[in-house]
């Protein structure tokens, strides 16, 4: 029997969107809008200006991806305040902040936070009942990294 006392936990969820992939975003971020709206959202400063006027909601809006809102979102995955990131990037595109991507994919990986960056993972994220559960993510022991011999 399901338990109906289960705590729905509020997650801290990224999103962001290199411009060919904006209209890509808004319109998956208005299917999803009832999920989202249970969340506390956080965006790189267009892709969140743009995503609050489409659903409404409020969005914690960083700097743009160009100008370091990447960087900042790396920074903030670092320091354990952020559990998602929706990151619909352009395969397509060369960017002119390449570097500032790579490393927020990268730290993505380093601190064990799940990383969608298509419509299908993204899908898959939102409709995984992790989503509302206590997922210790920021969890990876890096004792053995920190101690080794130099
Ligand atoms: O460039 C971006 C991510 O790399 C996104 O930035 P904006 O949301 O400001 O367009």
């Amino acid at each position: 029997m399901a338990d109906f006392r289960k705590i729905l936990v509020r997650k801290r969820v990224a999103l962001v969107a290199h411009d060919n992939k904006k209209t890509e975003m808004m319109a998956w971020a208005e299917q999803n809008r009832a999920i989202l709206a249970q969340h506390q959202l956080y965006g790189t400063g267009t892709t969140g200006r743009m995503l609050e006027e489409v659903l409404d909601l409020p969005v914690i809006k960083l700097l743009s991806g160009p100008l370091g809102g990447d960087q900042q979102l790396g920074s903030l995955i670092a320091e354990g305040k952020i559990d998602v990131l929706i990151f619909l990037w352009d395969p397509m595109a060369a960017q002119p902040h390449d570097p500032d991507v790579k490393a927020l994919l990268r730290l993505c990986v380093v601190w064990n936070i799940p990383m969608a960056c298509n419509r299908a993972t993204a899908d898959f994220m939102l409709s995984s009942p992790l989503i509302h559960e206590d997922y210790e993510s920021h969890q990876t022991d890096y004792s053995a990294y920190l101690n080794r011999k130099m």
